[in-house]
């Protein structure tokens, strides 16, 4: 199986590496709209493996084996994919350019299918006008070890086609869960306004920064507290999946909170920018910005 990646961001890289780890899979073109862009999202995927071989989970020999198989270039590469998994930036007219593109100039395979990794819009929206409808294949970061796939069928998605990507998601050793089209799916809809709640436990002073992590640590047994998983997950993406679902649903239960515009507008995007609600240092440890 040939499978295309198109965006190679922090998801982009590491569905690709999830793909380029299955032996089904002989070829990933992971794409960008620049070329080092994409290289960029090659490099961490042998940063990654480097890690394993390092720890003695995975020898050079098949971490070699298996960055051989991405090919790095811009979107007019993925010419004869089996399946195209788009994971670009989580904005409806920049989805909807892509898979248009890629249908009517750049893959030639007429039975390949198409993925989108949206984390909150709509498939149908994204799949309107376009020759081929297209499905949800919504992975978690980190994209390599995160074992659910929530498939999301649109109006027009073929029964065939779920039941493909349902096998697809099987084969690439994850768990696949049906879902039907609602904004945020289960898992966005339910964790997202969480982590918006915690920017306004923390904006309203109720506590600070590291007080919050480690109350819903301790006192829920989650691994990581909500201001530390957003800024895991991307603050942009954070505050995009908010407005969708208030645009959605007009409920203001889901209105962003106003810290959260705030940081995403000064680019304090999180892990990715180096700095969110925790700044990011050089020796991989962080420190809560309110404690700077
Ligand atoms: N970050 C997460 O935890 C997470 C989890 C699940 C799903 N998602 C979804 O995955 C998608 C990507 O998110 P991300 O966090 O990887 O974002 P990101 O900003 O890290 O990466 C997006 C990449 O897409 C590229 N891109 C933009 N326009 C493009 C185009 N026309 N063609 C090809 N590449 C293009 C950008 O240059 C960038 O490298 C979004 O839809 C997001 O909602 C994110």
């Amino acid at each position: 199986m040939k499978v295309a990646v198109i965006g190679a961001g922090t998801m982009g890289s590491g569905i690709a590496q999830a793909f380029a780890q299955c032996d089904a899979v002989e070829t990933v073109y992971l794409c960008d709209i620049k070329q080092e862009f994409a290289d960029g999202g090659k490099s961490k995927i042998e940063k990654n493996l480097g890690r394993l071989v390092k720890k003695e989970k995975m020898t050079q020999e098949a971490a070699d084996a298996i960055v051989a198989k991405v090919k790095t270039g811009l979107n007019t590469i993925a010419t004869d994919p089996d399946l195209v998994v788009e994971a670009a930036l989580e904005v409806m007219d920049i989805k909807k350019a892509c898979f248009k593109e890629l249908q009517e100039n750049i893959v030639k395979n007429p039975d390949c299918i198409y993925a989108s990794n949206t984390s909150s819009l709509s498939i149908t929206e994204i799949g309107a006008g376009l020759k081929t409808p297209i499905i949800g294949m919504h992975l978690f970061n980190p994209a390599p070890v995160m074992k659910l796939i929530e498939v999301i069928s649109g109006a027009n998605t073929p029964k065939e086609t779920t039941e493909k990507v349902i096998e697809i998601s099987k084969t690439l050793g994850k768990t696949p869960v049906q879902v039907n089209e609602a904004p945020g799916f289960v898992v966005n809809r339910i964790l997202i306004p969480l982590i918006n709640e915690g920017i306004f436990v923390y904006s309203e002073g109720i506590s600070d920064i590291e007080g919050i992590d480690t109350a819903m640590k301790l006192g829920c047994n989650h691994p990581m507290g909500p201001l530390e998983l957003g800024d895991y997950v991307g603050l942009d993406i954070v505050l995009a999946i908010m407005d969708v679902l208030y645009n959605e649903t007009k409920d203001s239960k889901y209105r962003a909170c106003g810290l959260l515009r705030k940081m995403v507008r000064a680019g304090h995007l999180g892990v990715k920018s180096g700095i969110g609600f925790y700044k990011y240092n050089e020796d991989r440890t962080k420190t809560p910005v309110d404690k700077l």
